[in-house]
């Protein structure tokens, strides 16, 4: 998908971070059960006006509480739905030029620092759920993680879902970037889903009708995945417990789990690893602040600590360029990375857009265009 087209802060626009929005009407918006709908109270940042729903709306809500990078700007609205129903009527009710951000947990995400303009759309608990059905099929809330999905599917003797062991993210996430691991990918066990689109239409899409490549599918902007039907093939219980353990024990050898990282930073190049390009360029290891190319897989980066997103993703843009020296390959981003890049305000100087982290290329890292960048 595209540049996020439309929005409240086109193009260029900074988000001082240090400001926080401080009219609320009514305060604080938890609208939990009785004023959904049309005639909900709308809620008001200084920025935008969203309507109420039953579910929870918090104005500057942290992104960088849960995504596993641990930093970043926050939402300029971060919104729980209390149910597909609730999602879809608060969707409707949304003036079409708000920009709207589904994220799972942040398995694979970069916020930058001046924080998602908009809507950040984040599943309740509800929607995690996993119901196993007739035909070895499994149907799961998009909130629900890889692993217990692949976990209800092992327990109800349904092999060919292992490799969700693999997978860090929610169910939705998977969906909507055909998450893949050890040979298989969502597109191959993939039945249905059923999304709701950016003007509340709830739709339930063939698995033919998303359009999966590598790591891509032709999810609408701003649609969110609610709930995914998969399908595997009759198996023996220890046997694709087996094999979900010879998974987890690849996982912890290769990767660096545990850390705050994104996942693999790259998607593989056609015909090569995009980690083993990125060590003949000589950047395993190469930090800017405190985000680092682990040491470990060199496809994946790492916040040691106080890396700013900024830091990240210059790095990453530091690594595309030494790679691209190095080879002639241009590397494709994989993580989604979303919002606007500031340097906060300091006493007395205001706010300004940036280009990420690296002195020597001011110009070039940062804000700068990219396939997959979802800027405001
Ligand atoms: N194989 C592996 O080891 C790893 C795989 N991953 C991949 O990252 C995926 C991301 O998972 P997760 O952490 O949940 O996602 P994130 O919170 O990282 O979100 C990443 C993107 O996924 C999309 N997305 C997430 N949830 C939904 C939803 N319900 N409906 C529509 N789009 C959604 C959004 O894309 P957009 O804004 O473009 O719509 C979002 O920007 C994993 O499922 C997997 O594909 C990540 C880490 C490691
Ligand atoms: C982590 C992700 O997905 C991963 C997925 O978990 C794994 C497993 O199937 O295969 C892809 O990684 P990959 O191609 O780098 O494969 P890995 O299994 O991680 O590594 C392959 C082999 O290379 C070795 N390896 C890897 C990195 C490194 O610095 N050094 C090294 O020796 C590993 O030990 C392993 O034996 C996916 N990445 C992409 C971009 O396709 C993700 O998408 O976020």
């Amino acid at each position: 998908m595209g540049g996020r087209a439309g929005g409240l802060h086109q193009g260029c626009e900074a988000v001082p971070v240090t400001r926080q929005p401080t009219s609320f009407v009514p305060n604080e918006v938890e609208g939990r059960g009785t004023d959904a709908g049309e005639n909900a109270p709308r809620l008001r940042s200084e920025r935008a006006e969203i309507p109420g729903l039953a579910g929870t709306a918090k104005a500057g809500g942290s992104l960088a509480d849960f995504i596993w990078f641990r930093t970043g700007g926050p939402a300029e609205w971060l919104v729980r739905p209390a149910s597909v129903e609730d999602l879809s009527q608060f969707l409707r009710n949304l003036d079409p030029s708000v920009p709207v951000l589904p994220v799972g947990v942040g398995s694979n995400l970069i916020v930058r620092d001046g924080g998602v303009p908009g809507v950040v759309v984040r599943l309740p608990k509800t929607l995690a759920h996993v119901h196993i059905e007739p035909g070895n099929r499994v149907r799961a809330g998009a909130g629900a993680m890889g692993i217990t999905v692949a976990s209800k599917a092992r327990d109800a003797h349904i092999a060919g879902l292992e490799f969700l062991r693999g997978i860090p993210g929610t169910a939705g996430g998977a969906v909507r970037m055909n998450a893949g691991a050890y040979g298989r990918e969502v597109s191959d066990i993939l039945v249905e889903a059923t999304l709701v689109l950016r003007d509340g239409t709830i739709e339930t899409w063939p698995a033919e009708r998303f359009g999966y490549t590598y790591r891509h599918s032709e999810v609408p902007e701003g649609a969110v995945v609610v709930e995914a039907l998969f399908e595997g093939v009759p198996g023996d219980r220890a046997e694709i417990g087996a094999e979900m353990d010879r998974i987890a024990a690849e996982r912890e050898a290769s990767q660096p789990l545990r850390s705050r990282t994104g996942g693999s930073t790259f998607k593989n190049p056609p015909g090569t690893k995009a980690w083993k390009e990125i060590d003949a360029a000589g950047c395993r290891g190469l930090t800017i602040g405190d985000a680092q190319v682990s040491e470990k897989h060199c496809n994946f980066l790492l916040n040691l600590g106080r890396a700013k997103a900024a830091d990240i993703e210059a790095l990453g843009e530091e690594v595309r360029r030494r790679v691209r020296e190095h080879s002639g390959i241009e590397l494709e981003w994989e993580i989604q990375r979303v919002g606007n890049g500031v340097i906060p305000a300091k006493a007395g100087i205001p706010g300004q857009e940036v280009a990420a982290g690296l002195p020597e290329t001011p110009a070039s890292a940062g804000v700068t265009k990219v396939e997959n960048e979802r800027a405001g």
